[in-house]
């Protein structure tokens, strides 16, 4: 079985204003969470504003020095002491996908020229294999190449270009994608066709997935595994079903709790227990 991901012992604290005034924030306390697998596997991290998912995000993908601990990927150490690939073989084995689509891309450029320089780039492919590479990245999307070649970000609607960065991350063919807040900025009506996506290219490209929401509905819906954070800690931490169903911590009960009654599907079984 692989170790999908694992972090052990993982802080971030970060240090704010000068001598005399310095403050720290404790973004990540003691992050410990393991998923062995032979699956692929979506592992969703939900938590209120601030409480530290899309600094774990970051920590994955190298954008975040740990202040202490380390991260491990397919058996790799990616992050903090001992982490070995790299950057080309960590490119290729996680990428990221973003809130916003439209601040991944410019908008002085095509966004196919993204999509072939992260192919030469990340994945050394040029000319045709380049091409062959981007073409079946975009249809696993379902997007054809010829409607997204020579267009700017203005010419997309925010799903589609959202569709397009999930392309530009599938080039490298990774294990694991991480995808922070991926549907919060689409609308409403569009965000099911990306949920639904991330389920097809876990159960059909074999690509696990770190999802990041405020959204408990959508992570109960695609996710295999469930993290709770709350003030940088992983308070709750296991199977969806079982987090969902029987949640063993305040927190994560207040946060069922909070789901509007039309989602009754998603409520615990029990009333909801305000914490202490
Ligand atoms: N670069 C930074 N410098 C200082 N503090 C930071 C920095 N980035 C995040 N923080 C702080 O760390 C804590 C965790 O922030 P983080 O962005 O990880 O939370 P989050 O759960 O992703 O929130 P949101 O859902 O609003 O994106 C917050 O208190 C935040 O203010």
């Amino acid at each position: 079985m692989a170790v999908i991901l694992r972090t052990e012992g993982l802080n971030k604290v970060y240090r704010l204003g000068s001598f005399g005034r310095a403050r720290t924030i404790q973004a990540l306390n003691d992050v410990d969470i393991s998923v062995e697998s032979d699956n692929p596997v979506i592992i969703a991290v939900v938590g209120e504003s601030g409480s530290g998912k899309t600094t774990l995000a970051k920590t994955l993908l190298r954008l975040v020095e740990p202040t202490s601990g380390r991260a491990i990927v397919y058996d790799k150490v990616v992050a903090g002491r001992g982490a070995q690939p790299g950057k080309r073989e960590f490119l290729s084995s996680i990428q990221p996908i973003f809130q916003n689509p439209f601040e991944a891309f410019s908008r002085y450029r095509t966004v196919d020229a993204y999509l072939f320089e992260t192919a030469d780039r990340v994945a050394g492919l040029r000319g045709q294999a380049a091409e062959a590479a981007v073409e079946q990245a975009l249809a696993s999307v379902g997007l054809e190449f010829a409607d997204v070649v020579g267009k700017y970000t203005n010419q997309f609607s925010g799903g589609e270009l959202q569709r397009v960065s999930i392309a530009r991350a599938l080039i490298p063919q990774p294990s694991l994608i991480v995808a922070d807040e991926p549907v919060s900025m689409i609308d409403a009506s569009r965000r099911m066709i990306i949920i639904n996506l991330f389920k097809r290219l876990r159960d059909e490209a074999g690509r696990s997935f770190l999802y990041i929401t405020h959204d408990l509905a959508t992570a109960y819906y695609i996710s295999d595994f469930v993290a709770v954070m709350n003030k940088g800690q992983v308070v709750e931490f296991g199977a969806a079903r079982d987090v969902m169903s029987n949640p063993q911590h305040a927190y994560t009960r207040l946060l069922l709790g909070s789901i509007p009654t039309t989602r009754s599907r998603w409520r615990p079984r029990k009333a909801a227990a305000a914490p202490h």
